[in-house]
């Protein structure tokens, strides 16, 4: 769908012309009481996504293999719908198109990674640079800018090249700090004079525990007494060096960052974590300390360091030395470094103290915080569940975490980098149907208000980017599930729609 035919198409939505089927409940739409306004002058809405989530054009344009290609591939088993990315939603061929959305929506800034694999198809400097991939980020880029609106850059959003994989193992070697240092200075050098905030990594949380511990997304290691068709690995050894290498890659290209560029480009730069919000199971204290212990396995894990420049002692204690040691010079390189932290909040999880679990197993970081997460207390859900079975809606979690963060951490500068909910792919739902998505809209409105809530007591927010612009490739989801405020649809030349939740969002940023 044209930009055009999308205005229009938004235009009787927005008049109810288009009309609704039922609403669950009559949720709080009301943008009177909570809009742009009700933030401090300046605050920044975006929307986020990634690269392998985006664009396809997979084996288009110079771009190399990702392990993320190789993943889907050789192992389709291990995504909902047998999908992959190699076209994704298209956004490689339609940026213009969804540059006009963003546009038409009234956001500020959108946040995009940068495919590593498109820019140095083989992974390093000496296989050298493709101009297409330079290119189409420039284009990206510039039509952003052109509309008004600001890039939020990440530079490694789960993508890494298969051949840094084949090489030394991608992340599980130190040899990826100098390949990861090298790509990272061809982004500053071709596109920082108009990218003001860049974020090194998204969740390395994720990409070690998924990676890892669990072995639900790319590379898919852990160990085999987890019985999970992994393609090899150790639970209790890889997680832990994996994120290492990406503290000492990130704290790495800040350096450079901060040596080389910023003081002519002007910019910030940050990295962007996840983490739930952990409620004690109960108040007592057992399970008030295995709260905390999550806490640091899930954040403390990369914002101790950051800030301290060492793990958390819960962390040293239970870990040992299976947890790798920074040297004096890695502990300087890492403390301090960073901008502003990115955050990304979806959910919460009630926690309790769990003795050493899985007796009989080789400790690993699925029980080293003995602690037991689960999202149920006396047979109630923590909050309604979304169409993933992790995500179950929990609005205060996003101040207790920010005014967590501040207190602990020394309220550093701080942009909610994602945040959203999804729904069921279902394909029996007509596409007007398809497009009321009241339960995003009282999502949005109530994290949003907890966020005012949490600036006002003094967290220093200064952005907020909604996950996700449009419906994409949800990693081993594939499509079968959906976080756009924008509907594709994918059996219709990935054309895009509004929903509900996007002319809600209009109306709220309306200035
Ligand atoms: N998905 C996560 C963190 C995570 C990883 C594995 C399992 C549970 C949760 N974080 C962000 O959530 C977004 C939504 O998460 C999806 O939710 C449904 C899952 O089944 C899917 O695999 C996950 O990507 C991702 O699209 C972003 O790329 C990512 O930055």
């Amino acid at each position: 769908m044209t930009t055009e035919g999308y205005n229009l198409f938004a235009f009787l939505c927005f008049l109810g012309t288009v009309t609704s089927t039922s609403y669950a409940s009559t949720p709080n739409y009301d943008t009177a009481s909570l809009n742009r306004s009700s933030f401090p002058a300046g605050f920044i809405f975006g929307t986020a996504s990634s690269a392998y989530q985006y664009e396809g054009a997979a084996n288009q344009g110079g771009r190399g293999p990702s392990i993320w290609d190789t993943y889907t591939h050789k192992h389709p088993e291990r995504i909902a719908d047998r999908s992959t990315g190699d076209v994704a939603i298209d956004s490689y061929h339609k940026y213009k198109e969804d540059v006009g959305i963003m546009k038409e929506m009234g956001l500020d800034a959108y946040r995009f990674s940068i495919s590593w694999s498109r820019i140095l198809p083989n992974g390093k400097l000496s296989g050298g640079v493709n101009g297409e991939g330079i290119k189409y980020y420039n284009n990206l880029i510039n039509e952003l800018l052109a509309k008004g609106i600001q890039p939020f850059v990440t530079l490694f959003h789960w993508d890494l090249p298969q051949a840094l994989e084949d090489e030394y193992g991608g992340f599980l070697s130190t040899n990826v700090v100098n390949d990861f240092h090298d790509y990272v200075d061809v982004c500053f050098k071709e596109f920082g004079d108009r990218v003001k905030h860049w974020i090194t990594l998204n969740e390395p949380w994720s990409y070690s525990i998924g990676g890892y511990a669990t072995g639900i997304l790319a590379p898919g290691r852990c160990s085999d007494w987890q019985k999970l068709n992994c393609t090899g690995g150790d639970s209790g050894i890889e997680p832990y060096l994996v994120s290492h290498h990406l503290l000492l890659a990130h704290a790495t290209v800040v350096q450079l960052y901060k040596q080389k560029y910023q003081a002519i480009q002007k910019g910030l730069i940050g990295i962007t974590l996840i983490s739930f919000w952990m409620v004690p199971f109960s108040d007592a204290k057992h399970n008030q300390n295995a709260a905390d212990r999550a806490l640091d396995f899930m954040f403390g894990w990369y914002m101790d360091p950051l800030v301290n420049g060492e793990y958390p002692h819960s962390m040293r204690s239970l870990v040992g030395n299976r947890l790798p040691k920074f040297s004096k010079e890695q502990s300087e390189m890492i403390k301090g470094s960073f901008d502003f932290i990115g955050l990304n909040y979806y959910t919460a999880n009630y926690v309790a103290y769990a003795p050493r679990l899985g007796a009989g197993h080789p400790p690993s970081y699925l029980t080293d915080a003995r602690s037991n997460q689960s999202v149920e207390r006396h047979g109630v859900l923590i909050g309604p569940e979304a169409a993933s079975n992790w995500l179950h809606v929990y609005p205060s979690g996003i101040y207790d975490l920010l005014l967590y963060t501040k207190k602990k951490y020394n309220n550093p500068l701080i942009y909610i980098t994602e945040n959203g909910v999804d729904e069921v792919n279902n394909s029996t739902l007509s596409l007007e149907e398809a497009l009321v998505d009241s339960m995003r809209i009282d999502y949005y409105h109530q994290h949003l208000s907890f966020l005012q809530r949490a600036i006002k007591d003094g967290a220093n927010v200064k952005g907020f980017f909604a996950w996700s612009l449009l419906d994409n490739f949800e990693w081993n989801s594939g499509f079968t599930v959906r976080f756009g405020i924008n509907y594709v649809d994918y059996k219709h030349g990935l054309k895009r729609y509004p929903k509900q939740s996007s002319y809600w969002f209009k109306k709220f940023l309306q200035k």
